[in-house]
């Protein structure tokens, strides 16, 4: 939090600057004008100061914004609106002889709407301001010298310089010098990170300590900062299926309330209540109760490093109750190693079959393949090129090395390709790759990858706010995968698993009526991400593929994201429901009554009718604060 703030006061265009310039633009000034003239005529009537022609005047200029938005809205979104209520209540008043009551509730109206308005855009700049702003110079290296120039001048590839202090202008790599980088801007994570020659670092994050010497890679609107604004930006227009709700509710309503006015009125020819009524049944703020949640709690998981691509995948998280993971990288840390090598042949010694291996493996970018290659090269062994290569999506390789034909995978691909094994070599906790060699079985690398820190407590957060049932989809073997699961508290494993089938699986669950999530690295899970509900990519920091795969995406690698983002998005969801049904359910209903008991008058209700929109509100506004765990 502390950060944060801190972030606020160095960048450019602060929040308070940001306010004043909307305060100041022109349609606000006239629309204080507006209130002010109208105001200020009533009151003069009021006092008998004022000719009624002047009221009737001062009613004309108020009601022409409110006619021209309600009249926009009735064409183009065939919504009847807010404003053709007031409108209707302001006339019914004017020429029912109420003038004064009519011409005080429509002042009100313009203040609750002016105030509303620039509430909503305080909110969507905060989240702006959240994420903080990237520099607009940089200290560019140039034949040994340096120089300021604008972020536009520059190019890829072009080295700048940082200095303690000052926020990183573009995404690149360091090629030299070391420094402590805070991330938290983009990643929520406050912890600096140490960088030195190699590291990869992202526009907008804040260098600490130390100088660095950057090559630039991405600049401007391509660096991860500006794609992550833009998501935020269009996230307000991804309507929760609760919005939609709202407006069809409220579509539905209106033929209803102005049926009833008219029986009112019928009944008791009482110009008064009729109007006093129309405050309290116009149900168009049912469609304002939810955008302002929506854009709070997207400003909160922001600043966590949890981007939330939309209200509806805020909604659908909230509701999920099946949670799925793939296994490798999302809950091991996708650091495999080699652990063993057991040779099936009395004259092939491990560090030879190690070197077949690592031969076949040499031209594949599976994580495993790497571990293979990566032992080999730790031994010190000579690798040999392969002079054909061929990869098979989650079972492995085919290769012909120094004119043998050799296979390097799961038991799957050995029999596939023909090749007998005796006996299916399983050992819990470790992913064993085949090996075979001109078709005949020679022996098995096994290959261990470590829990990410934290998994457990992360899976425990999750079932604690209500996730019914944790499901591993893996494509390593079953014995592995459920020594993983036990360790994990996951209630079902599949195992085994083609790219194909871990979509497949999900599908079932979608189509088994459950609202799944699935979690995975967002590179390789991309078509599981997108089948599920909610598809959400961790480590989204690092690839700008993991953060356009999912609906919703960790900046970082660290899991207890998942549950802070759970909890933000059911707290969102609650107080959407509190909106409605208390902050605008509850008000109008009492409203309602009072005004057919004649306990109030239009003016009174024009008053009370302020307080909801103010609850709503603060209530919504609330959800900025919310604390989450590991953020
Ligand atoms: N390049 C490779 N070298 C060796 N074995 C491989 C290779 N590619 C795949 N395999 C084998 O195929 C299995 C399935 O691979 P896949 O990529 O589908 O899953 P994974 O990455 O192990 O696990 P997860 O599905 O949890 O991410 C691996 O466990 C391994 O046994
Ligand atoms: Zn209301």
């Amino acid at each position: 939090m502390t950060e944060a703030k801190n972030q606020l006061s160095t960048m450019k265009g602060s929040p308070d600057q940001f306010r004043l310039a909307s305060l100041m633009r022109f349609d606000r000034s006239i629309e204080i004008v507006r209130i002010l003239a109208t105001g200020v005529t009533t009151l003069l009537f009021w006092q008998g100061m004022a000719p009624l022609e002047l009221l009737w005047l001062a009613v004309a200029v108020g009601l022409y914004p409110l006619v021209k938005i309600g009249l926009l809205d009735l064409i183009h979104e065939h919504k009847i609106g807010t404003e053709i209520f007031v409108t209707i209540a302001t006339l019914v008043a004017v020429f029912g002889g109420e003038t004064v009551a009519g011409a005080v509730l429509m002042v009100i109206i313009l203040i609750a709407e002016f105030i509303t308005e620039l509430s909503t855009d305080r909110a969507r700049a905060s989240i702006k301001a959240l994420i903080v702003s990237v520099p607009q110079v940089a200290r560019l290296q140039e034949k040994g010298d340096e120089r300021r120039v604008a972020i536009s001048e520059l190019n890829v590839g072009d080295v700048v310089l940082v200095r303690a202090g000052e926020k990183i202008p573009v995404d690149g790599t360091v090629i030299a010098g070391q420094g402590a980088v805070n991330e938290a801007p983009l990643t929520g994570e406050s912890i600096p990170k140490d960088k030195s020659a190699g590291s990869t670092l992202l526009a907008g994050t804040l260098l600490d300590s130390g100088a660095l010497d950057v090559r630039t890679e991405r600049l401007g609107a391509d660096t991860t900062f500006s794609r992550i604004i833009a998501l935020v930006e269009s996230a307000e227009s991804e309507q929760a299926p609760i919005q939609k709700l709202a407006d069809r509710v409220a579509a539905w309503l209106i033929p209803l309330v102005l049926i009833f006015l008219v029986g009112v009125y019928l009944v008791t020819w009482d110009v008064r209540t009729v109007v006093t009524l129309l405050i309290f049944t116009s149900p168009a703020e049912l469609g304002l109760a939810t955008p302002l949640v929506m854009i709070a709690a997207i400003a909160r998981a922001a600043r966590a490093g949890i981007l939330i691509k939309g209200g509806v995948y805020l909604e659908a998280l909230a509701k999920v109750d099946v949670m799925v993971f793939d296994k490798t990288g999302t809950l091991t840390a996708n650091q495999p190693r080699v652990v063993q090598i057991l040779s099936n042949r009395a004259s092939l010694k491990e560090a030879e079959l190690l070197r077949w291996a690592a031969a076949a493996d040499r031209r594949s970018a599976h994580p495993l393949a790497k571990a293979v290659v990566e032992a080999a090269a730790q031994q010190g062994i000579p690798v040999p090129e392969s002079e054909s290569f061929e990869q098979f999506q989650g079972r492995g390789v085919k290769a012909t090395v120094e004119g043998r034909i050799i296979l390097v995978g799961n038991a799957a691909l050995l029999r596939e390709n023909g090749v007998s094994l005796a006996e299916v070599v399983e050992d819990g906790g470790r992913t064993p790759i085949h090996v075979a060699i001109d078709n005949e079985f020679v022996g098995v690398i096994f290959i261990a990858d470590t829990l990410r820190p934290g998994v457990r407590e992360s899976l425990d957060e999750l079932k604690a706010t209500g996730i019914k049932r944790l499901v591993m989809l893996t494509g390593d073997n079953r014995a592995t995968a459920e020594v993983v699961a036990r360790d994990l508290g996951i209630d079902e494993v599949r195992a085994d698993l083609m790219p194909e089938d871990k979509v497949k699986a999900i599908g079932d669950l979608v189509a088994q009526g459950h609202r799944v999530a699935m979690v995975g690295d967002g590179i390789n899970d991309a078509p599981a991400l997108a089948r599920a509900n909610v598809g959400i990519a961790m480590g989204a920091g690092g690839t700008q593929a993991a953060l356009e795969a999912a609906d919703i995406a960790l900046m970082t690698d660290d899991l207890r994201k998942i549950a802070g983002a759970r909890a933000i998005a059911r707290r969102a969801y609650r107080t959407i429901q509190e909106n409605i049904f208390v902050g605008i359910g509850v008000v109008h209903v009492l409203g309602i009554t009072a005004a057919l008991l004649g306990w109030i008058g239009p003016i009174e209700a024009a008053i009370i009718h302020l307080g909801p929109d103010v609850l709503v509100f603060i209530n919504s506004i609330k959800l900025l604060r919310v604390r989450i765990h590991g953020a």
